[in-house]
Formats: structure tokens, sequence, C-alpha cells
């Protein structure tokens, strides 16, 4: 194992009767914050359950995490909906022995005041805050949360990604999403799975490329897919309702190329977005 490397995971594999949930899946992770990004059934929480010791691998090993404290926060945590905040850390302290830990200064450190409420009363982003919170208890290295921001709204998953970030600086995080800008977010590294395969590892500036997507709406749904797909830098056209979303490798030319057609046909432009290509076109460009 390299100096940067505190865990090394090596031609992983896990099956369920004759299903294979993942597949030969080798990587190293490194400090700082990875993502572990797949659409549903790609094999994260499979993997997760692994490096958390929570299930055995059919075959492969991880090696390193007998070395480091590992904190897990499941995809559905159980938290007591009676307990307050301060109540549910004191009781994840006392399962786990650990007995110096500051309930008070714990919440504050995930962004939550010792509120005299229950679980069951707290917003979806408090309750992800008490999770983490209690997977911090015994004060992990690394830090594995499966899906920690898919069923929060959208403050609640801004909450949840700002403090990731916060926590990043003092310990290794690994956590999955299915959602490619969740991956963006606070991930220095990211880990792509498609059905229990590792399809590519990189940097989200490397897994992207030079790709981005362009998101088109028009007054009047005048423009064909093959005008759309003669502009520029455009490789790949797709449709949702009235909302065409052209691939491009040169955002830049592609935007001015649109602008330049919409002027010489006289046409209205009702929203222009530019983002980043969907997860689905991202694995399309993998497997090309
Ligand atoms: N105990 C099990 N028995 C049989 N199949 C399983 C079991 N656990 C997981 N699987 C299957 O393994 C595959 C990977 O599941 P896993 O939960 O790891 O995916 P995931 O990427 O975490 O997806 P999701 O986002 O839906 O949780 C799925 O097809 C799932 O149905």
């Amino acid at each position: 194992m390299g100096t940067d490397e505190a865990m090394n995971v090596t031609q992983l594999t896990k099956r369920f009767g004759t299903f294979t949930a993942l597949d030969d899946v080798s990587f190293s992770l490194r400090p700082g914050c990875t993502s572990l990004l797949g659409e549903n059934g790609a094999g994260k929480t499979t993997l997760l359950n692994m490096i958390a010791r929570v299930t055995t691998p059919t075959s492969g090993q991880i090696v390193g995490h007998d070395a480091i404290r590992i904190g897990y926060l499941p995809q559905r945590p159980a938290l007591y909906p009676s307990l307050t905040p301060v109540e549910t850390i004191r009781y994840a302290a006392e399962l786990t022995g650990v007995t110096n830990v500051d309930p008070v200064h714990l919440l504050k450190r995930v962004g939550l005041e010792p509120v005299d409420r229950p679980a069951a009363h707290l917003s979806g982003g408090m309750r992800q805050r008490l999770g983490i919170a209690q997977a911090l208890v015994h004060d992990p290295e690394l830090l594995l949360l499966d899906e920690p921001v898919s069923a929060l709204d959208p403050r609640g998953r801004r909450e949840v990604l700002d403090l990731l970030s916060d926590l990043k600086r003092e310990r290794m995080i690994l956590y999955s999403t299915h959602v490619l800008p969740d991956a963006e977010e606070a991930s220095d590294w990211v880990l792509l799975l498609r059905q229990g395969r590792l399809l590519m590892e990189g940097t989200v500036t490397d897994l992207l490329g030079s790709k981005s997507s362009i998101q088109v709406r028009l007054f009047n749904d005048v423009v064909t897919e093959d005008e759309w797909r003669t502009l520029p830098g455009v490789s790949h056209v797709t449709r949702s309702g009235t909302t065409w979303e052209l691939e491009t490798d040169a955002k830049d030319v592609t935007e001015r190329a649109l602008l330049q057609l919409l002027l010489e046909r006289g046409l209205r432009l009702q929203s222009l977005h530019v983002g980043h290509p969907s997860l689905e076109s991202l694995f399309l460009e993998v497997n090309a």
C-alpha cells in the first residue's frame, strides 16, 4: 500500500446465490472525500457493507480497514424516534463503549442544536445530521455514508453536502450517490460503478472530460433534431418533453452557433441551461 492510500480493495466480488452484485472491484481509498457514483442496483450498498464489515466478500479482500476506525451511516439509519438528539448520542456512545463523548459538542459539530425534540419530529436534514453525529461517536478515521442526501429536499441536501465538505478536512469520507451533481459537490475523487463493476475512477473533471449539456427550450418548438445535431460541437441530441438536450464538447462554440441560429430564424428562447451531461450519457461515453 502506498503512503497516500489508507485502504486497498482488491478484486472484491459479492454473489447472492447466482447473482453477482459486485464483480472484481479493485481500488485504493485516498485521503479526503470519495464518492461512489452509480444508478440504483449498481452495488454501492453491497460495497459499503463489506467495507463496514456488515457482510463478508465472496472473494477478494480489503486490506487496511482493520487498522482504521470506521463509522457507518446506512441508507436507512436506525434512529429511535422517541429519543432527543442528546439522548440518541448518549445511547450510541453506550452501544459503542465510548465514555468520553460530549453529546452537545458533537451535535454542534454537525450543526445541530441540542433541541429538546424527539428524532421523529426533526426535519429530514436534521435527522440525517443526527445520523452522521451518531456515526461519529467513536471519532472514526473513515466515515461511510450510504446515499446521505438522496431522500432530502434541496435545503437538506445543501446542509448535508456542506457538512461533508467540512468533515472531510478531519477524516476520510466515502459516500454513495446516484446523482452526478451530488458526487461533484463534496468529493475529491469519484468511483463510478455500474452493474457491479467499477467502470472508472478519477476526479469529477476527469470523468466529465470536456463534455457539457445544453438544455434549450423555445416558445415555438420548430427546430428539428437534425438541425440541433448540425450545430458545431454537438455529439448527442435528446429530447424530454419540450426541452432539447444537446451534448457538446465545445460549449461556447455550440452556444454561439445556437444563438445565431435562433436569431436567423427569428425564434425566441424560453430557457437555456448549461450543465453537466447526465450519468446515462457518461456511461455511454465510457462504454463507447
Ligand atoms: N441480500 C441480497 N440478496 C440478493 N440480492 C441482493 C441482496 N442485496 C443486494 N442484492 C442485489 O444486488 C444488487 C446491488 O444492490 P445494492 O443495494 O448494492 O445496490 P445500490 O447501488 O446500493 O442500489 P440502491 O441505490 O438501489 O441502494 C441489486 O441488484 C440488488 O437487488
